[in-house]
C-alpha cells in the first residue's frame, strides 16, 4: 500500500467551538491505483487531502505514507518527507500550487534541486515533464501569470510529477478547466497510473471521477459512507447519499432517477 488511513479524525476550532470535520475515515490506496473521493461542499474532502499532506493535524487515527507512519510527524519530519518527493499535490487553483514569481523552468527545477538532484539533470527532467503534460519548451521562461488557466494547471501537474512521486493528491484538479483541457489532464493521469503512480482524485462531481477512478470513496458529513470499485458504486450505489449523487450526475448514463426520487433520497438523508 502506498497510503493507508485508519480511523482518521480531524477537528477544527478550540474548546466550545471544537468540532469534528472528519471522523472514522479509513482508506487505502495501492500503487498504480486512482481512488476518487467524492462529496458535496463542506463534506471534508480538502481537509482529508490536507491531513495526508501534513497541513492539518489528525486528532486520532493513523496515516501511513509509503510505509512511514506520518501521523505524529513534526514540521521538520514533514519537510524531509516532502524533500524526498514521495508525495505531491495539485490544487484546483494552480496559482496555489505555483509560485507566481518563479518561471515555469524554476518551478519545475526547484523541487529537484531541493532533493539534491544536480542542476543539469534537473533541467533535463523539467523538459521531460513539460513535454509529458504536452506543453512546448518555449513556455519554460514564462511566469505563471502569463499562461492560460489550462497551461498553468499542466505546469502544476508537471511540477507535482517531476520528483517522480509514488502518490499524488489531486484536489479538484480539472474543475476550473474547459472540457478539452479537462480531458487532456485526465489522459495524462491515466498514462501515469500505468507507470505505477497512485492518485487520490478529489471532486465534488461524481461524473468527473467516474471515468477515471478505479475505486470511489464517498464522503458525507465527514464520514466515508461508501467505498468500492468505481463501476459498482455507480451502477449499484448502496448509501442514500451515493444514490442521490448518482441520480444527480447528468453525465452518468445510469442517471435515471427523476426529481421525485431525488427528493425522497434527500428526505431520507435529512431524517
Ligand atoms: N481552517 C478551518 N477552520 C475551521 N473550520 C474549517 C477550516 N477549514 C475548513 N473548515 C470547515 O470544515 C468543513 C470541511 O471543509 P473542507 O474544506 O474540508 O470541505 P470540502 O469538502 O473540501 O468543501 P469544498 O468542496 O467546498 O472545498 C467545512 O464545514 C468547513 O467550513
Amino acid at each position: 500500500m502506498i497510503l493507508r488511513i485508519s480511523d482518521l479524525e480531524v477537528h477544527y476550532g478550540h474548546r466550545r467551538r471544537r468540532r469534528a470535520v472528519l471522523s472514522g475515515v479509513s482508506l487505502s490506496v495501492s500503487p498504480g491505483e486512482i481512488v476518487g473521493i467524492v462529496g458535496e461542499t463542506g463534506s471534508g474532502k480538502s481537509t482529508l487531502a490536507r491531513a495526508v499532506l501534513g497541513l492539518v493535524r489528525a486528532s486520532a487515527g493513523r496515516i501511513v505514507v509509503d510505509g512511514e507512519d506520518v501521523t505524529g510527524y513534526r514540521a521538520r519530519q514533514w519537510r524531509s518527507l516532502r524533500r524526498r518527493g514521495v508525495l505531491q499535490y495539485v490544487f484546483q487553483d494552480p496559482l496555489r500550487s505555483l509560485d507566481p514569481d518563479l518561471t515555469v523552468r524554476d518551478s519545475l527545477v526547484e523541487p529537484l534541486l531541493v532533493s539534491g538532484v544536480p542542476r543539469a539533470e534537473a533541467a533535463e527532467r523539467a523538459r521531460k515533464y513539460l513535454s509529458r503534460v504536452r506543453l512546448e519548451e518555449e513556455l519554460l521562461d514564462r511566469l505563471p501569470g502569463r499562461l492560460s488557466g489550462g497551461q498553468r494547471q499542466r505546469v502544476a501537474v508537471a511540477r507535482a510529477l517531476v520528483t517522480e512521486p509514488r502518490l499524488v493528491i489531486l484536489d479538484e484538479p480539472v474543475s476550473a478547466l474547459d472540457s478539452a483541457n479537462r480531458v487532456q489532464i485526465l489522459e495524462i493521469v491515466k498514462e501515469l497510473r500505468a507507470s505505477g503512480v497512485a492518485f487520490v482524485f478529489i471532486s465534488h462531481d461524481l461524473g468527473s471521477v467516474a471515468g477515471i477512478a478505479d475505486r470511489i470513496a464517498v464522503l458525507y458529513q465527514g464520514e466515508l459512507v461508501e467505498t468500492g470499485p468505481a463501476r459498482a458504486v455507480i451502477t449499484s450505489p448502496e448509501h442514500p447519499y451515493t444514490r442521490l449523487l448518482v441520480s444527480s450526475a447528468p453525465t452518468l448514463r445510469t442517471a435515471s432517477a427523476g426529481r421525485a426520487e431525488r427528493d425522497a433520497l434527500r428526505a431520507l438523508l435529512d431524517s
